[in-house]
């Protein structure tokens, strides 16, 4: 399986309806602080959008949800990893990603055999309250080394700016939230990041 080089995170069935059929091939649905009601209507909006245009979706934290309707792929971070039952997840047929910010949680999460890990925040990140002030690309690197064949995922204050940066420094794949969700024109953002994106050689196989 492929997986793209640009992976952007949405709150909202909305942003994904706006800005996938544009050309995104890979997306998150990252949804806080909401009422299972509604994360599940969420998924299901998403999980259709992105059938129909040929987008792989990923659901961050809502591992049973996303079993339950039929998704393929979850993200999971450290605290969801205390709760989560991966047996389940993985005998459900589900792909999952995990967040890493040091060693420890790097060797804890490799011992899952995840299909991606992510290493964040790589720059400062506005959208959440974080201890890791920021890693920078020379970990990026480090991580890079330290994984055999699991796709690399950077996150953290990612931009069109800084792909080319961290794509150098080994990361297979770059996520960002608010340099598109914050950008006063948030389609041509997404434009630029395919861009930037297109010539960065071979996909990500997972
Ligand atoms: C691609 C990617 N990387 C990291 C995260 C963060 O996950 P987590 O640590 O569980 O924090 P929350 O996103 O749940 O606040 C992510 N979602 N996606
Ligand atoms: C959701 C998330 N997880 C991170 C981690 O380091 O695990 S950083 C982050 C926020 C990414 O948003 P932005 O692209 O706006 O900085
Ligand atoms: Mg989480």
């Amino acid at each position: 399986m492929k997986l793209s080089r640009f992976y952007p995170v949405f709150d909202s069935s909305e942003w994904i309806e706006r800005l996938v059929p544009l050309g995104i091939e890979l997306v998150q649905l990252r949804i806080k602080d909401c009422q299972e009601e509604h994360v599940r209507a969420e998924i299901k909006k998403a999980k259709a959008l992105c059938a129909q245009h040929n987008c792989t979706l990923v659901i961050n934290d809502y591992w049973q949800l996303a079993i339950e309707l039929g998704c393929e792929w979850v993200h999971l971070g450290q605290e969801d990893l205390d709760t989560a039952d991966i047996t389940k997840i993985k005998q459900a047929g589900l792909k999952i990603g995990i967040s890493t910010h040091d060693d420890e949680e790097l060797l804890r999460a490799c011992r899952l055999e995840p299909d991606y890990i992510a290493l964040g925040p790589v720059y400062p990140t506005i959208l959440k309250k974080m201890k890791w002030h920021q890693q920078g690309l020379e970990k990026v690197t480090e991580w890079k080394g330290k994984l055999d064949q699991t796709p690399l995922v950077a996150i953290g204050g990612m931009s069109v700016e800084r792909a080319e940066g961290a794509f150098l420094a080994g990361a297979d794949i770059v996520a960002a939230v608010t340099d598109i969700t914050l950008n006063s024109d948030p389609e041509a953002r997404i434009k630029e990041w395919l861009n930037a994106c297109k010539n960065v050689s071979n996909e990500a196989t997972v």
